[in-house]
């Protein structure tokens, strides 16, 4: 099994806390771990994630959100996230289109290698069969091949992309040249059957749209020059065709480089959108005008087999970029829903089903292989209502979104973890710590806290302070039990004084 790229302690051998990934098998379960692991390799080569991630992890800046915000609404003209989520978005996408993409790859793969079934009962010459046979098996079926390793291993580059692309640009040459040698041997194989390769691909792999166009612009741009490459054309025609094509096909590319650049300004946005359609129209009118123009003896595909392939890859190409925009839309409803349901609005903070999420991972994988010790704290503002009643409920929230800081820096390393669970109470979770070094890290966090100064003119110090209960958590303790304990000493600590912390175990 892969260890989990963003993992950090996925190369450790053990059982990770990081991705919760089970990585023990004992004695007697080896023959079960296999056929387990067996399961979750092919489910992971057909797409589907054999881990679970943790969700909540998700960081958003303010404008971050607000852009999603607005995409999800479908309130902005421009449906492009920040590039940092662009990239999530597009991971997000070619996970989604893994299993379609194997499969389309795959399916051409086998689709060749019975080439030599098939050629031998269509009564083809034998030279003609082997030659056929000799390409398919040869040059085809290893093409694909190595495409579906790609898209399996290297899924999340761009370089996949390109070389779908690539490969099935010169599938569809070839089986253009293999329909015009079956015409020349007296067999009729419709034109648009070499459509269907771009069409799956478009309807299927779920590239982006920019890449999407440039796929058809290279395959008509390969087929409109076709009178020139059967020498039909006069060659003043072809350089013509391939120099017009050319042309639209850089104007596409700055198109698509146009679509990347950031724009705030809404008239630049529809200014784009109007190039990016006039664009796309007058590529397709070309491509109209030339099938128009197509010399009588070309007879392998007319004007009316040409406009149907046009009209056909246009249906596809706009259901594909509906299809991506809303699913754009979807993508950013689900990352706020993600980040409401597990993240605290006011102060940033996981919030306490995230917590309690955490808590019950990493006890789950401390009670599996590790020796490593945890401590739960909760912590309680002092006199909140004071400040609150002095000073309004405001001063209150910025209080509390102060603290949250101060905790977040508090509970920085791997593991650890600060929440708030609710009101002026927060908790904490400190992974790889002892009794005597938590004494130590809250009695720094009690005295950090007041010595923040935050105002709070009638409480016992003049300012806020703070009082903590902890617990060391025991071996698969759970998070009530360890939270009732952390309580009680919480409440040691208000009866005694505040602004101090009690730690039990
Ligand atoms: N500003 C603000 N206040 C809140 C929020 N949530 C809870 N509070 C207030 O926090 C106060 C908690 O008061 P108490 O539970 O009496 O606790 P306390 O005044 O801190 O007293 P001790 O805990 O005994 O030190 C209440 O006045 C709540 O209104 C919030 O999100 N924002």
């Amino acid at each position: 099994m892969r260890p989990d790229a963003d993992c950090r302690d996925c190369s450790a051998g053990q059982n990770c806390c990081l991705c919760y990934r089970d990585k023990s098998v004992s004695g007697d379960l080896v023959l079960l771990g296999r056929l387990a692991r067996l399961h979750r390799a092919t489910l992971s080569l057909l797409g589907f994630k054999s881990t679970t991630r943790r969700i909540g992890e998700i960081e958003l800046t303010a404008e971050e959100a607000q852009k999603l915000g607005q995409i999800a609404a479908g309130s902005s003209r421009q449906y492009t996230f920040p590039s940092r989520i662009e990239r999530m978005f597009q991971n997000y996408v070619r996970e989604s289109s893994r299993a379609a993409r194997i499969s389309l790859v795959l399916m051409t793969a086998v689709v060749y290698l019975t080439i030599p079934l098939w050629v031998s009962v269509l009564g083809i010459p034998k030279q003609s069969q082997e030659l056929m046979t000799i390409a398919s098996l040869g040059l085809i079926v290893p093409l694909f091949a190595a495409v579906t390793f790609v898209q399996v291993r290297y899924l999340a580059s761009d370089f996949a992309e390109w070389l779908l692309i690539a490969a099935l640009v010169f599938e569809a040459v070839f089986v253009e040249i293999v329909r015009q040698q079956a015409e020349q041997l007296g067999y009729s194989v419709e034109p648009s059957i070499s459509v269907l390769v771009p069409v799956a691909v478009i309807a299927m792999a779920r590239l982006r749209v920019s890449l999407n166009f440039l796929f058809i612009a290279i395959y008509f741009l390969i087929l409109a020059s076709e009178p020139f490459w059967w020498g039909k054309g006069s060659e003043i025609d072809g350089v013509v065709a391939w120099t017009i094509n050319l042309m639209l096909l850089a104007l596409l590319l700055l198109g698509a480089f146009l679509q990347k650049i950031p724009l705030q300004n809404p008239r630049q946005v529809r200014l784009r959108n109007i190039f990016n359609v006039a664009l796309i129209a007058l590529y397709f009118w070309v491509l109209i005008y030339e099938a128009m123009r197509w010399p009588d003896e070309v007879r392998t595909r007319g004007p009316t087999g040409w406009l149907l392939e046009v009209l056909l890859l246009t249906i596809v190409m706009m259901a594909a970029i509906w299809s991506k925009l809303s699913s754009r839309r979807q993508w950013a409803a689900n990352v706020l829903l993600q980040l409401m349901a597990y993240r605290d609005s006011l102060t940033g903070l996981p919030n306490r089903r995230a917590f309690e999420d955490h808590y019950e991972r990493v006890t789950r994988a401390l009670a599996r292989s590790e020796k490593k010790q945890l401590v739960l704290a909760v912590l309680d503002l002092d006199h909140f209502k004071k400040l609150n009643d002095d000073y309004g409920h405001d001063y209150g929230d910025g209080a509390l979104a102060e603290i949250a800081l101060t905790l977040a820096q508090f509970a920085r390393r791997s593991l650890d973890m600060s929440a708030r669970l609710g009101g002026e109470e927060f908790a904490l979770l400190l992974y790889d710590c002892d009794a005597e070094n938590a004494r130590a890290r809250l009695a720094e966090l009690v005295q950090a806290i007041a010595e923040m100064k935050i105002e709070n003119r009638n409480a016992d110090r003049g300012v806020l302070t703070c009082s903590i209960g902890a617990a060391v958590v025991g071996p698969n303790e759970s998070f009530g039990t360890a939270y009732r304990t952390a309580d009680e000493m919480l409440y040691q600590v208000k009866n005694a004084g505040r602004n101090n912390f009690a730690l039990a175990g």
